[in-house]
């Protein structure tokens, strides 16, 4: 923090619509926000930031806060809006200071001649008791801009009317407090100009379903904009309060200890597996196939209601194919050389198999299909189920993080989220079987002859548990030769966007993603030979490369 501290005239109450005051502070908060772990832009090249809009929270002592709207502008791209609560703790006292953590803590101030911390607020108790009470009391605060609307939902209790509170130690895009420990509330960071889907998803299950594993709906906060422009009115989610689940981990964690479990026999040549891991599993396809079931609901509300495959969809899927496969192919070219030997025998096997899948993705665009598209989880793997005792539970309902905001209230098959467990299957068995010191001088050919059996087995078990929960037919699925053709399309899909991010963030993960796609890419030679559709012009694999 500087020696000398920030010093602005104007009293802390009235500062809102002090423009000076905010210009002032916008150049202490860039520095601070490329601290913070929720902030994306930090390896852009930032031209600034500034606050276009600051909402007030009076607090129950009489002081107030408030949520600032910041925007972060780039050299190149869009600006991006994020969400920062501001608290003031006047003359704060040692304790008081050491309670709050480095991370919460922006600059020391003498503001209207009082001297202070500016912190995020997350980190004052006041703040969270007002944001919580707001939601409990359904409140509507009127603001320079539009109002905050706060609405409380079914799962928050009459009798819970003031909780203590704290901020829960958890590093992510978002930021979580708990309340009595008995409420999740995240407040979003980064702010799009619609609705968040989670709240559209969370809100819609708590109330038109009776699917019991996700955490209920407690409320929302959302500023409802003063509508001056007809483009651009849509209400803005701040943030979201769910029922806090008590959970050991979540299920990414949960299958890596069934892996080690399943490690230890590996180098004496013996494959077990647990009666209660393939027990695990059938329930998790069980409470998937239901969470998709609770959201087809034909005649709903159009925002959730099924449709077809339509030509703009089919369009939209394949423009965005194409453009993760041109971008993909190049990442590879680029970062080739920093692969190890296996990664690059498979990357070949990816090149060659370009013209197969550019023919596969082509041929979604006039292929007869007449299952049903409905909203999604979208952003389904391991890591978004919470293991309880004996169940699981499903959150994050936010979407892909690479996708604009529109893009994820996208109605897809429900096979996309399918696509997305099956691959988090492999990641689970991939990683740990290649990274393992109890499996350091197995041969790497055994290695994933075992990994194959593991990931067939379990993809297997999940996916009859699933298919399980629909009986049939159902409107959903067509038939079994359009089910597996679409899974194709999607576990392709996100193979080949997690090659991206593994290239970026861990190289020496890269084979997995590969041996995904490549998996897929057998399949379509199948599909292609059902279909009876081998045309010279697009060779078949040549899978010595492999070998
Ligand atoms: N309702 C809940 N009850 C308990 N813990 C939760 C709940 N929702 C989320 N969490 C915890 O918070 C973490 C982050 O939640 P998540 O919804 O994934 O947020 P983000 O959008 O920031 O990634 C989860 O991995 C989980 O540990
Ligand atoms: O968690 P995020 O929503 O930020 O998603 C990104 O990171 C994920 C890794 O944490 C990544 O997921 C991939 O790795 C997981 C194991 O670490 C695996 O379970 C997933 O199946 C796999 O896709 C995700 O792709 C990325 O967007």
């Amino acid at each position: 923090m500087p020696a000398t501290p920030l010093s602005l005239p104007t009293a802390w109450p009235h500062v809102a619509q002090d423009t000076m005051f905010w210009s002032t502070l916008s150049q202490t908060l860039l520095p601070y926000i490329n601290t913070c772990r929720w902030f994306a832009g930090k390896a852009r090249q930032q031209m600034g930031c500034s606050v276009p809009t600051v909402h007030t929270l009076p607090l129950p002592d009489g002081d107030v806060a408030y949520l600032l709207i910041l925007e972060a502008a780039y050299a190149d791209g869009v600006p991006e809006n994020y969400l920062l609560p501001l608290s003031f703790i006047r003359e704060p006292t040692t304790q008081q200071v050491a309670d709050i953590p480095e991370k919460g803590r922006i600059t020391d101030a003498l503001i209207g001649g009082q001297h202070g911390l500016l912190i995020d607020a997350i980190y004052d108790e006041r703040f969270r008791a007002a944001l919580f009470t707001n939601i409990y009391e359904s409140q509507t605060l009127p603001q320079t801009n539009g109002q905050l609307a706060f609405r409380r939902g079914k799962g928050l209790d009459e009798s819970d009317g003031s909780l203590s509170s704290r901020v829960l130690p958890v590093d992510s895009s978002n930021s979580a407090m708990t309340f009595g420990e008995k409420y999740f509330m995240k407040l979003y960071r980064k702010l799009f100009r619609e609705t968040n889907p989670e709240v559209d998803m969370v809100a819609f299950l708590t109330d038109e379903s009776d699917f019991a594993h996700i955490p209920a709906f407690g409320g929302s906060i959302i500023w409802q904009r003063s509508h001056t422009d007809p483009l651009d009115r849509a209400d803005i989610t701040l943030g979201m309060v769910q029922r806090m689940v008590p959970n050991d981990k979540d299920s990414w964690a949960q299958t890596g200890d069934y892996l080690n479990d399943f490690l230890y026999a590996v180098p004496q040549r013996l494959f077990a597996i647990r009666e209660d891991v393939f027990e695990k599993v059938e329930l998790l396809g069980r409470r998937t196939g239901e969470m998709h079931c609770a959201l087809y609901k034909p005649g709903s509300d159009p925002a959730f209601a099924p449709e077809p495959f339509t030509d703009d969809y089919r369009e939209f899927l394949i423009r965005r194919f194409e453009d993760l496969l041109e971008r993909r192919y190049a990442l590879l070219i680029d970062n080739y050389t920093k692969l190890d030997e296996q990664a690059q025998r498979l990357a070949w096997v990816f090149m060659e198999a370009k013209e197969m899948i550019d023919a596969f993705v082509a041929d979604f665009r006039a292929r007869p299909l007449d299952s049903l598209r409905i909203r999604i989880h979208g952003d389904y793997h391991l890591g978004q189920v919470l293991a309880t005792h004996n169940d699981f539970v499903l959150i994050d309902f936010e979407g892909e993080p690479e996708s604009t905001i529109t893009e994820r209230k996208i109605k897809h098959s429900p096979l996309k989220d399918v696509a997305g467990m099956i691959r988090s299957y492999h990641y689970a068995v991939s990683a740990k079987l290649f990274n393992s010191a109890e499996t350091d001088g197995l041969h790497p050919d055994h290695l994933q002859r075992v990994s194959d059996r593991w990931f067939y087995l379990i993809r297997d078990t999940f996916l009859h548990a699933y298919f399980d929960t629909f009986g049939t037919p159902h409107p959903l699925f067509k038939n079994n030769h359009e089910t597996n053709y679409l899974l194709m399309i999607y576990l392709l899909e996100k193979a080949v966007y997690e090659l991206g991010y593994e290239i970026s963030y861990r190289p020496s993960w890269v084979k997995i993603p590969l041996k995904g796609i490549i998996d897929v890419v057998r399949e379509i030679e199948k599909i292609r030979l059902d279909d009876g559709d081998i045309t010279p012009s697009v060779p078949m694999l040549q899978t010595g490369l492999l070998n």
